[in-house]
């Protein structure tokens, strides 16, 4: 009996193992045989690829990623991600909380790879929309993760029940991509953070004209010295800009 299901077990884990080579084989993005993801991505790399293929079989359906994003998954999405990983664990290496929420983490950018890379880190995924939230919890169950909490609100939300509650301000990080420009996303993020603690948001081009905008909602909600950084995505790449902002 224990042998048959050993055996019925193995054939489940090879089936498994072909049709995820199937799924890779299927999409045209030239990083999926590349040496690169490992050396970037390390231990990471296992469970980023369950995420990657989730995402390359369901993403487009569930309205996560657009058409054309297929191909360039692994670049456009989980290595641009990645990227804000060196500042994160910067950001850690003071005596500070060590927890890191993620804001709008939509398909679970950059907040599940961040879990994936940061394994010993707390990750909070703030996300409103429950769609949204069904797909971060399947992802955090596929992919394993044991150091990831999903919180259906919108960012407001908690920074509220953080106010009436009296608690600590818990995090240590906050991080985002594309969730709104700076003179919003100040007051949806700043207040998350210990005094000590750092925004580190993933931004387009034009951050510094938005931090320029923005500096009156930063210095209201505790932040000063906004510094925009350009971010090493792989070699050959283009790097990714980052907006990284101290909070008092
Ligand atoms: C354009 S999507 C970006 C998703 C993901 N960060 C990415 O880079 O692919 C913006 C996300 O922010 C979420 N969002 C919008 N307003 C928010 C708020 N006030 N607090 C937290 N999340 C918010 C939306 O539900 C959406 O999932």
């Amino acid at each position: 009996m224990v042998h048959g299901r050993l055996v019925q077990l193995k054939h489940n884990a090879e089936l498994c193992e072909k049709v995820v080579m199937s799924i890779e084989m299927h999409t045209d993005d030239e990083l999926n045989q590349s040496s690169i993801l490992e050396s970037i991505l390390g231990q990471a790399l296992g469970p980023l690829r369950t995420f990657y293929n989730k995402l390359a079989t369901e993403g487009e359906e569930r309205g996560l990623i657009g058409p054309r994003d297929v191909n360039i998954l692994w670049e456009r999405h989980i290595l641009n991600s990645a990227a804000v990983v060196p500042f994160i664990s910067e950001a850690l290496d003071a005596p500070r909380s060590h927890s890191i929420a993620d804001i709008g983490s939509g398909g679970g950018f950059p907040g599940l790879i961040v879990a994936a890379c940061l394994p010993d880190k707390d990750v909070t995924l703030i996300e409103p929309m429950e769609r949204r939230v069904i797909w971060l919890n399947e992802c955090v169950h596929e992919m394993e993760l044991t150091n990831v909490e999903v919180v259906r609100a919108r960012s407001e939300q908690v920074i509220g029940q953080i106010k009436r509650h009296g608690s600590v301000h818990p995090f240590g990080v906050v991080t985002c991509r594309a969730v709104a420009p700076m003179t919003k996303l100040a007051g949806w993020t700043l207040p998350l953070l210990q005094h000590g603690g750092r925004l580190i948001a993933l931004k387009g081009r034009s951050a510094s004209e938005e931090i320029a905008k923005a500096s009156k909602e930063i210095k209201k909600n505790g932040g000063f010295d906004p510094q925009v950084r350009q971010a090493p995505v792989a070699d050959g790449f283009e790097p990714t800009t980052v907006v990284i902002v101290e909070k008092r």
